[in-house]
């Protein structure tokens, strides 16, 4: 299996080598009629040319016209299906790879930044494969063409209009050292810009409950203000090289022009070739200096191939073989560790088994590494020392796709797509029947919710699913899981305060689960866990015991203190309630 999806330059080139051959032709077949003009007006000044010479002629420059016209809108039409498919290609093997990418990945980089990665990188690419690149074909072929017929014609000409070329060439290569450098700055910040952007919008509600609106929209407006003035800067310190780069390109036209005149006055060419010469000569020129505009172009295409290789050129997390046969079983902690980043270990030695069937409960104070165990169970990363087996087999060698199968975990946020209630339930499983959907969601305890909606399983839920309270959420997450129905169960308690009504409702949907499954709660409420078969206390990544809650009442001092404390915090939420 192929496991680095990077994208190249030459790959791409390669591709769009119709379209620029259809260019070519264009541009050579435009450049017949000039010379045809310039041979009559040579005709017609020596008196040698008749009325149907003239027409024949024109004939044949009308002809040429409607050749190159049709032969560049054939290469644009190329170029642009061309880069269309190329533009729907990235996203979609982007996409694919994103999903192949492991927690980790997307813990490092922000969503502000891939998401500008699909949206303006790609579209940069579209930009240099549909315009970019036939017109540099252009601007590279006519000079080429110019200056091998002017060489033909007369070598002295052909040789005074290109003398500055290796001038420019070099002069070229020192320049687009210096522009490279700036253009990395600039492109840099205008990812921060739009990163900063992205992070401003999905944060003003945050930002409007703290008020601090005024002070981040100072912020986001500075970083603004800087990027507008470095900006200016930059393109007043690359506009006068540039300017002398332009210069130089038409230099050849000035000597040109010099040479032919000397060669004139010398009677050593005619008025008509050194004519046809200065015509060409300017187009040559004019067509040159544009170069420098795609070869800008060039940098930005190349700067979002390498943004668009720093996703697709990660390596995917897992990529095991799919195996039907893998079975639930116990689930096994081997003197596990793990660290987030290097500085801070956050589970030590962990020993445990989650036995199959069993219900078991993780607790411990708040960063304690209760959700780290689960998110290493989910394989959402990988352990940095010891193993974790499922029925005896290590789980870096189950495939993404197995693991999902063989686990479901019930998040603290849980998440709803912006669609139907019912589509959000169908993504436990696709091919249920709308009676199953009903089903799970009655055993959710969340139908009776759905059926008084005006729309019931019709309802689209707001974006994340915004229209509903979060204990609704939880209980259609869990209509999800039981749709699902994996062998193994991780919830993950919401630490939020649920109403009491709500969280009776949760409490009877979990234990509608299903007999046959190994239950993991991560408790942050201890009544929950009492029924337990098997509790394991955590305190600073370490397990600190475990056993049934009498036993921990027993041998735990952090357990019963903690008991303690929650049948406190208990009584006073009870006295709360009285009093109001
Ligand atoms: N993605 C992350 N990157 C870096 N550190 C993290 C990350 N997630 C968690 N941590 C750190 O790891 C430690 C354990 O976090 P974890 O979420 O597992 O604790 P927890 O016991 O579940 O806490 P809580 O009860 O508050 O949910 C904490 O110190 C936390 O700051």
């Amino acid at each position: 299996m192929k496991e680095d999806s990077s994208v190249s330059v030459n790959q791409y080139k390669r591709r769009s080598l119709p379209s620029r051959i259809l260019i070519a032709v264009s541009v050579t077949i435009g450049i017949i009629p000039i010379i045809i003009v310039m041979r009559m007006v040579s005709l017609l000044s020596n008196n040698e040319i008749t009325t149907k010479m003239i027409i024949i002629l024109g004939g044949i420059i009308c002809c040429c016209q409607v050749m190159k016209a049709v032969f560049y809108g054939l290469s644009m039409w190329k170029a642009h299906d061309f880069a269309f498919s190329v533009l729907s290609e990235i996203r979609i093997n982007m996409i694919g790879h994103l999903k192949k990418l492991s927690f980790s990945f997307f813990q490092k980089r922000k969503i502000g930044d891939l998401t500008n990665i699909i949206n303006h990188d790609v579209d940069q690419t579209e930009l240099y494969l549909a315009h970019g690149l036939p017109e540099i074909t252009i601007a590279m072929l006519i000079p080429f063409v110019i200056a091998v017929s002017l060489l033909i014609m007369d070598v002295r000409l052909g040789l005074a209009l290109i003398s500055t070329v290796p001038l420019v060439f070099l002069y070229q290569k020192i320049l687009n050292k210096l522009i490279a450098g700036k253009f990395m700055h600039y492109a840099k910040s205008t990812k921060k810009m739009s990163e900063d952007l992205i992070e401003y919008i999905a944060t003003i509600p945050v930002i409007k409950a703290f008020s601090k609106e005024e002070k981040r929209t100072k912020k986001l407006l500075d970083g603004m203000d800087d990027y507008i003035s470095w900006v200016k800067k930059m393109t007043v310190s690359i506009s006068f090289p540039m300017t002398f780069s332009t210069m130089l390109m038409e230099g050849g036209l000035v000597v040109l022009a010099i040479v032919g005149s000397i060669l004139l006055k010398d009677n050593k060419i005619d008025v008509n070739t050194f004519v046809l010469a200065i015509i060409l000569g300017g187009i040559f020129s004019n067509t040159f200096a544009k170069l420098p505009i795609f070869h800008h172009m060039s940098i930005i295409f190349k700067n979002a191939l390498r943004e668009i290789n720093s996703v697709m050129g990660v390596k995917p997390n897992n990529t095991n073989e799919i195996n039907s046969n893998i079975k639930s079983g116990d689930i096994e902690f081997k003197n596990v560790e793990f660290s987030y980043d290097e500085d801070k270990k956050i589970l030590k030695d962990i020993n445990l088994v989650f036995k199959k069937h069993s219900i078991n409960a993780i607790v411990g104070a708040s960063g304690s590494g209760k959700t780290t165990i689960a998110n290493l169970i989910m394989g959402f990363w990988k352990p940095s020392g010891g193993m974790i087996n499922i029925d005896g087999k290590d789980i870096s060698k189950i495939s993404e796709h197995d693991l999902s199968r063989l686990v479901s975990i019930v998040q603290q946020e849980a998440f709803l797509f912006n669609m139907s209630i019912e589509e959000n339930l169908r993504i436990g499983k696709k091919e249920a029947t709308k009676k199953e959907i009903i089903e799970a969601a009655k055993k959710a305890q969340i139908h009776n919710m759905i059926m008084s909606l005006p729309k019931g399983y019709n309802t689209i839920v707001g974006e994340s699913g915004a229209k509903l309270s979060g204990g609704e959420k939880q209980r259609l997450s869990i209509a999800r899981m039981i749709l699902k129905n994996s062998p193994v169960i991780i919830l993950d308690e919401a630490t939020s305060a649920i109403d009491s009504a709500n969280e009776h409702l949760i409490k009877k949907a979990l234990d509608n689960l299903g007999k046959n499954k190994t239950i993991i709660t991560i408790a942050h409420h201890l009544n929950t866990v009492i029924n337990a078969d098997q509790i394991f206390v955590m305190e600073d990544g370490r397990i600190v015991g475990n056993g049934s809650h009498e036993e921990l009442l027993q041998d735990s001092k952090l357990y019963k203190k903690m008991i303690e404390e929650q049948a406190c915090v208990d009584n006073w939420a009870i006295k709360e309630v009285v009093n109001s």
